[in-house]
């Protein structure tokens, strides 16, 4: 080869190796517009191929030669369609220009060159494969041998010139150039690569160490490094912060050069103990902020270690828990409070299953906590809550309100039991309901109580049969139902005959069990609609409901009397009773309950007063007397504040002598409103008022004031007698009120008698017989007054000291006309006698009973014969021209 030719090479070969160079001085990989990028890209190739062209080497003399296809097709396989199609429209453009014979053998090779180009670079693409050093040779290979071809079309005088010419070079020599070109680009391209590969690691690397330590610093938590000596290395802001050192003054220091804080959270200790166990360990420790307040912190130590595996130092990191911790400590305590809490605790999720229950629940259902957990709460229900309980309750917690009620649960051992419940929803932080919390309280004994209590609010104790009250009630409704549907109701009032005495006989046991008896008898004579109730002591009601007319209720108050004609056998004994009953009807005789059933007690009073065992139906007259009794309490209750009680005497007299030798108190009301009222009539008002203490108290004081002076003056043994009644009996002053008169007006006990009728004893208070004791010890004579009128008397003055006797009136007023009488007189007389008692005559009005009486050794008489009771100055009068004679 000439020496011109082979600077030709060298020039083609050098801007061939240019393109390369160019490509990547100008940076057009860096271009991110793929058209333009690839435009100037075409542009640039188009350009070195012109310039490849314009540099050719005469191969043989007259035939020139270039190296523009191995350009063009290296374009084809690095740069893609857009470049080659650029850079071959430039070079066949300047071919064209060119001119000569090889105008379109010329232009040809370069479309054929890039056309081999691109098709090699469609298949790497398609196929994946990598450009090898040999891809590279059969590319340059093929260009060649087509390049080749190409020649036979060139003027035939030249054509095998040209390829003979060419041959060898371009067989030879260009594959090996195109292959050394290609790997060149291809070296390029990937160092070009590998660049922008490692450019974007840095960048991305930059940004993951800025972003990393702006989290590390955005932390709360304190992060640090320390080297295996425990110097710092690095740290976070809130480490900073905290220790109140900059990192740059920490780096290479050790926690022994600072303060307190840094050693809470580390110290040497720590860090060759993690350096060597190559384990990471925990601490707490407490310790102080910088101003001072105190601070609990966690730390958490671990190695860190060099790409060997090496211990290269300590990574830490610690955070302020003493909130935490605070909030544990209130957790455990509010947990143990729950847990050791006298009432039930549960606690359920929104489906109302289990998650918690407390041991009271436990103590109290029976229920482990694992045999409820994860269950429904209603593993409870007992069926016998009504369901619209459960409905409401519902309704309120997911409105998120609190609900509160009973339920009648069931314990693990079938028992039930009621259960005071409180639930309500808990929220979360965000205030959304999470869970229901119930506190339940087991309310049986409360309930049973209540129910206790409510029946005893509505029923006799005794007999089990309505109270007063719930009679009352019912008499209500029944009035509200009578009104509408106009129909009569009876209200009928019972009272027992005689009921006290034999209450008082035989003692309150057998009473008792007679009113239960009698009250069976009643239930089992009325209609179920109807209504039996007892109102207290001996009194029962019986409300009988739908009647169309007055009559019908006669033949059930006969029917209700009927009942009682055969006797009651209670322990053993028959007992015969009978009844007294009055009739209200509503809407005639009253149009309250209370009105009814005063108007009915009314015509029973009326029945009782015509001889018992009968009924009545109330009239108005009965009215009156009602209103009596009512007019009687009221004026009663200041009778003396307004000094309308005074006290009579009637002389009691010795039958031998004939002279008087005491006298009976008797009291007297003279009241303002109603005029002279008999103590027969308002003493029964004053006892069942209990005023009776009161006044009796007064008569006491009285009486003894006034006998005083006679005894004093005229008669040293005269007895003053008084009555006491049995309610006085209950009053637990009655004895030191005596005492304290007797002794105030200087008398002495055998100057008291007080009189006491059988109803006192056989009230059977331990009262009444501890009360005789202490007055007989006291030497007050006890008298049984009206002896003969009750059932037991006899038995009576065999028990109590009975000192006196005092024989009933009703005896002594035929005891001159009927022989029995006057039998009954004297075996009385005998017998008192006998058992060492004085016998006092009541009610004597003649001559003769009174020499009968002292026939049959009466001791002593009082009545009409020898005095009226009489006021006291009256009485005094006579004592004096007693002691006189
Ligand atoms: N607890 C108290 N009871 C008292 C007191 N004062 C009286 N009474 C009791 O009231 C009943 C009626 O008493 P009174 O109307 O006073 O009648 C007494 C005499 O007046 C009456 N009497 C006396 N002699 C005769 C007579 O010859 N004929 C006749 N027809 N009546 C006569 O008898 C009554 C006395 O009875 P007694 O008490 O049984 O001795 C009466 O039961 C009183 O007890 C009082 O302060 N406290």
């Amino acid at each position: 080869m000439e020496s011109s030719s082979f600077i030709g090479l060298i020039n083609n070969v050098a801007l061939l190796l240019a393109m390369g160079i160019v490509y990547d001085s100008l940076g057009l990989q860096n271009i991110h517009q793929r058209f333009l990028r690839e435009g100037i890209t075409g542009i640039l190739v188009g350009l070195l191929g012109m310039a490849v062209m314009l540099t050719p080497w005469e191969l043989i003399p007259g035939v020139f030669f270039d190296a523009r296809w191995v350009l063009i097709s290296l374009c084809g396989l690095y740069f893609g369609v857009i470049p080659t199609l650029i850079a071959v429209v430039m070079t066949v453009t300047l071919r064209l220009y060119q001119g000569g014979a090889g105008i379109y053998v010329g232009s040809a090779v370069i479309i054929c060159s890039a056309l081999i180009g691109l098709g090699w670079r469609a298949y790497i693409e398609k196929h994946n494969k990598a450009l090898t050093w040999w891809r590279l040779y059969f590319l340059g290979l093929s260009v060649q041998i087509t390049v080749l071809c190409l020649m036979f079309f060139m003027p035939e005088h030249l054509r095998y010139k040209i390829i003979a010419a060419i041959a060898p070079t371009i067989l030879i020599f260009y594959p090996i150039g195109t292959m050394l070109l290609g790997m060149i680009l291809s070296r390029q391209e990937e160092r070009r690569l590998a660049e922008r590969e490692l450019h974007i690691s840095r960048q991305i690397l930059n940004r993951e160490r800025g972003l990393l330590r702006g989290l590390i610093d955005a932390l709360p938590d304190h992060i640090f490094i320390k080297d295996k000596e425990g110097k710092y290395l690095g740290c976070n802001k809130a480490f900073q912060s905290f220790t109140g050192h900059q990192e740059a003054d920490l780096i290479g220091k050790t926690d022994q050069d600072f303060s307190e804080s840094n050693h809470a959270i580390t110290d040497k200790s720590d860090t060759l103990q993690v350096i060597n166990n190559l384990l990471p360990i925990n601490r707490e420790a407490w310790t102080h902020e910088q101003d001072g307040s105190p601070i609990l912190l966690e730390s958490q130590l671990a190695p860190f270690l060099d790409m060997d595996g090496e211990p290269q130092g300590i990574v830490g990191i610690s955070r302020d828990i003493t909130e935490k911790r605070k909030a544990e400590e209130r957790i455990l305590t509010l947990s143990q409070a729950v847990e050791q809490s006298p009432v039930s605790v549960v606690i359920t999720n929104l489906k109302g299953e289990v998650e918690y229950v407390n041991s009271t629940f436990e103590s109290v259902t029976g229920y482990s906590q694992a045999e409820v957990l994860g269950k429904d709460s209603s593993i409870l229900k007992s069926g016998k809550t009504p369901p619209g309980r459960y409905a409401d309750m519902w309704a309120k917690l997911v409105q998120g309100e609190s609900w509160q009620g009973e339920f009648q649960n069931k314990k693990k051992n079938g028992e039930i039991f009621w259960e005071q419940a409180h639930i309500a929803p808990v929220l979360d932080a965000e205030g959304e309901v999470r869970h229901f919390l119930a506190v339940k309280q087991d309310v049986t004994k409360q309930k049973a109580q209540e129910e206790k209590i409510l029946h005893q609010a509505h029923f006799d104790g005794l007999t089990e049969l309505p109270n007063r009250f719930l009679a009352m009630h019912r008499l209500e409704t029944m009035m509200h139902e009578a009104k509408r549907n106009q129909h009569q109701i009876a209200v009928l009032f019972l009272d027992m005959d005689d009921f006290k005495k034999v209450n008082d006989t035989l003692g309150h046991d057998m009473g008792d069990k007679i009113l239960v008896e009698a009250a069976k008898r009643l239930q089992g004579s009325v209609r179920d609609s109807d209504t039996i109730g007892r109102l207290g002591g001996d009194e029962f009601i019986v409300l009988i409901n739908h009647l169309e007319r007055p009559e019908q209720a006669l033949p059930i108050a006969q029917n209700l009397l009927q009942q009682f004609r055969s006797s009651l056998t209670i322990d053993g004994r028959d007992i015969l009773l009978t009844m007294s009953i009055g009739i209200a009807l509503y809407p005639g005789d009253g149009t309250t309950p209370s009105e009814l059933l005063r108007n009915a007690d009314s015509a029973m009073y009326h029945s009782k007063a015509a001889g018992r065992n009968s009924f009545h139906f109330y009239t108005q007259e009965m009215n009156i007397e009602a209103n009596r009794r009512l007019q009687l309490e009221e004026q009663l209750h200041n009778a003396l504040d307004r000094n309308e009680l005074r006290l009579l005497y009637q002389p009691v007299v010795d039958l031998k002598t004939r002279k008087i030798v005491g006298a009976e108190a008797l009291l007297r009301w003279d009241s303002k409103e109603l005029g002279a009222i008999s103590p027969e009539e308002f003493i029964p008002v004053a006892e069942h008022t209990g005023l009776i203490v009161e006044i009796g108290k007064f008569v006491l004081d009285d009486a003894l004031r006034t006998t005083s002076r006679w005894i004093k003056t005229f008669i040293p043994d005269f007895h003053i007698a008084i009555n006491l009644s049995p309610r006085q009996f209950r009053d637990p002053h009655l004895i030191d009120n005596i005492e304290s008169f007797v002794n105030s007006y200087g008398l002495e006990g055998r100057n008291l008698e007080l009189e006491i009728t059988e109803g006192v004893l056989m009230s059977q208070h331990a009262d009444v017989e501890e009360a005789i004791a202490k007055l007989t010890q006291k030497g007050i004579s006890i008298s049984m007054d009206d002896f003969g009128t009750g059932y037991s008397s006899l038995s009576y003055l065999r028990s109590y000291p009975f000192n006196i006797l005092k024989v009933d009136r009703s005896f002594i007023n035929d005891i001159s006309v009927d022989a029995a009488d006057l039998e009954l007189v004297n075996a009385s007389i005998d017998m008192a006698h006998g058992l060492g008692l004085k016998v006092i005559a009541e009610g004597v009005e003649t001559e003769e009973q009174t020499a009968l009486l002292l026939r049959k050794n009466c001791d002593m008489a009082q009545g009409y014969y020898f005095s009226k009771p009489i006021p006291a100055d009256e009485l005094e009068e006579i004592l004096k021209k007693q002691t006189s004679h």
